[in-house]
């Protein structure tokens, strides 16, 4: 059994084997009684690596022992292998080649926090989202089809991201070609405990019978023992799944289904691998395991340890808190208005797809139960839920981060916007991310939103405005989405009232004698005060994106003779260019300085030095005004 850890070692553990693993292939070297030391060796070395890190950390930990079983037995990169989500890649990542490096995961320049094909020929697809891995894994298959049929492929899914559409269209259509595909479904129900949605139970329930684990151990030991009566014995085991889980739902799509197993029995991995591992035709192996299994703190907090924070070497391990925060982080203050919302107002229902924690949900789940819907990870569904409920009188509230609306766009335009329905979107996570890199990154919800006939937008400059917004957002009788940033904001005092704002309407940050006016849309409204101090320009948090402020606009336009606007989003399609679109429309030829992000991915790192890298920090703000104004003297001398 792998040793179990109750203290992150703040020192690097003595892993003498794993440090003479530097590839797969020299695992594959190893004698298979030395594989338990190595389990041990790489899960010591995984809580050290990320205790000084930080980063994801219960899902790497429950599939150390699958990891090194996969790479032990399948030609790793030749077969490819395909992780979900790919949060619990960090193991796969120390035995291919990247232990050493793996404390820079997530960090500017470092690892990336997921696998990532730029970074090594062993991330096979990068991934970030999740349910994607039975897709590409599918399409790699099916390419080898075309050219080098001995490749094997296999797709590592937890059960979490099986729930997703995405998951059992490609399950279905591997069925459907009958492709050699192994599916691997990592399933740690059990430990989560609260696991959503019909699958989940599913699970559960074959999990909870024990009368077919102890006939799957029967079968098993006879299949191991006689490869050749492989057929006869299918035949009893056929029989015997009938028997016990007639709703073999992987066997009625027309998958192979084997397990469930314990994932982290090593001996019983890899003799069932072995037996799987050259089956024609689509397989699934079901494995148990436990997220956070060999840290005592995580396996008893799955959800908890999902991401750790970096250890400082004298503090004691903390699960994923923020440092010392000057206010309540934005996921918190939408907590709070929702739960404040749900005590006025019988119609307000919250919709979440698998991120009550993120996005701020816990205490409106405890209070409000029957009010609370966790979708799991079906974004899609989430937003069209949000349209029924409209439908019926309800006044839903879909909280979602800006990249996982990126999944339910269709349903935005098809289902609310084009049939007009009170769903209120609030937008966690908007703006760079930081350390989840550009796979996560908020970066472009304005575009696609702003485009859609009947929606408005909202982008808050700070705690309170966020709940204001909320507010107004709300009460519109209409789609209406609220933007803000992942963490905390500058630490502005939160009134308990709430007041609707006028729609469409800016605020005056600060009044300026200089020739410039800043459009702070959002998040970065302190940076753009700050720069508008040293320049003494006039400062407008514009509030909403649409509709924009069209009379606040024009007017800095005559007054001003160079417009900035500044917005933590792409270039393109954001804020910047809504104001462009205005000008031209009403025939205003004038300078504009649109302060976004450029046309380019924006990697992992931590927000506030990726926000400074692309000049959107309050230095950067007035550096780039101060460029453009030397600009326009030189090219317009008799600028007034
Ligand atoms: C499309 C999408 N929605 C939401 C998320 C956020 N997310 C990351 S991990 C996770 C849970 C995944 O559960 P599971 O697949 O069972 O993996 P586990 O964490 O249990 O190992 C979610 C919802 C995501 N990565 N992608
Ligand atoms: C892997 C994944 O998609 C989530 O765990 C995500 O990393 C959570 O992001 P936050 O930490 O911003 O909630
Ligand atoms: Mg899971």
């Amino acid at each position: 059994m792998p040793k179990t850890f109750t203290d992150i070692p703040l020192t690097r553990p003595a892993t003498p084997l794993l440090d003479s693993i530097h590839a797969p292939a020299d695992l594959r070297r190893l004698a298979p009684h030395r594989l338990e030391q190595l389990v041990d060796e790489l899960r010591a070395y995984l809580l050290f690596a990320v205790g000084r890190s930080g980063g994801h950390f219960g899902a790497g930990l429950g599939v150390v022992e699958l990891t090194v079983a996969l790479h032990y037995l399948f030609d790793t990169p030749h077969d490819r292998l395909v992780w979900d989500v790919g949060h619990q890649c960090y193991p796969h990542k120390i035995l291919t080649g990247r232990r050493e490096a793996l404390t820079s995961i997530r960090q500017r320049h470092g690892l990336s926090g997921f696998p990532k094909r730029s970074e090594s020929p062993y991330d096979t697809f990068g991934v970030g989202h999740s349910s994607t891995s039975v897709s590409a894994a599918l399409g790699m298959a099916l390419g080898a089809r075309q050219g080098d049929k001995d490749r094997r492929t296999v797709a590592v899914i937890g059960d979490g991201a099986m729930t997703a559409g995405q998951a059992f269209e490609a399950l279905s259509h591997a069925a459907h070609t009958r492709a050699n595909l192994l599916v691997i479904l990592n399933d740690n129900t059990m430990s989560i405990g609260h696991n959503v949605g019909g699958l989940a139970n599913y699970f559960a329930r074959i999990w909870a019978s024990k009368t077919y684990i102890a006939l799957r151990e029967g079968g098993k030991k006879v299949l191991s023992a006689m490869p050749a009566a492989w057929d006869f014995v299918r035949r009893t085991e056929e029989s015997m799944k009938n028997m016990v889980s007639p709703d073999m739902l992987f066997e009625a799509i027309g998958f192979n289904y084997i397990g469930p197993i314990d994932g982290h029995d090593l001996d019983e991995l890899t003799a069932t691998l072995e037996n799987m591992r050259d089956l024609e035709g689509p397989q699934l192996l079901h494995v148990y395991t436990t997220k956070g299994k060999g840290f005592a703190p995580a396996e008893a907090d799955p959800v908890g340890y999902h991401a750790l924070n970096k250890i400082e070497p004298k503090a004691k391990v903390e699960v994923a808190k923020p440092a010392k925060a000057k206010g309540p982080k934005y996921q918190d203050v939408f907590g709070q208005w929702l739960c404040d919302m749900a005590e006025r107002d019988p119609r307000v229902v919250g919709i979440t797809p698998a991120m009550c924690e993120g996005s701020g949900m816990v205490a409106f789940r405890d209070r409000f139960p029957d009010r609370y819907h966790d979708v799991a990870i079906c974004e899609q569904h989430a937003v069209t839920l949000g349209a029924g409920l409209a439908c019926e009188g309800q006044k839903p509230v879909v909280a979602i981060y800006s990249t996982f609306l990126q999944r339910g766009y269709d349903q935005l335009i098809h289902d609310v916007a084009l049939q007009d329905l009170d769903v209120t979107f609030g937008l966690d996570r908007a703006g760079i991310v930081g350390e989840d890199g550009a796979t996560h990154g908020g970066v472009f919800d304005l575009a696609y939103l702003r485009t859609v006939p009947n929606m408005v937008i909202a982008a808050p400059s700070d705690e309170n405005e966020c709940r204001q917004l909320l507010y107004t957002a709300w009460l519109h009788q209409g789609p209406a989405a609220v933007r803000y940033p992942r963490g905390t904001g500058p630490g502005a005092i939160i009134e308990d009232n709430m007041t609707p704002l006028p729609l469409g309407k800016s605020r005056v940050l600060r009044e300026g004698k200089g020739p410039v006016t800043i459009l702070s849309f959002g998040a970065l409204g302190e940076a753009a005060r700050e720069a508008g101090e040293a320049l003494d320009a006039t400062v407008l948090d514009m509030r909403w994106v649409k509709p924009l402020d069209r009379d606040a606009i024009l007017g800095a336009a005559t007054s001003h003779t160079l417009l900035v606007t500044l917005e933590d989003h792409q270039r393109m399609g954001g804020a910047g260019s809504a104001v462009n679109e205005l000008l031209m429309d009403e025939g205003v030829v004038m300078p504009v300085l649109n302060l976004a992000l450029p046309d380019e991915f924006v990697h992992h790192g931590k927000r506030e030095a990726l926000l400074a890298d692309h000049g959107l920090d309050a230095a950067g703000v007035e550096r780039q005004i101060r460029d453009r104004l030397q600009r326009l003297d030189a090219a317009l001398p008799n600028r007034a």
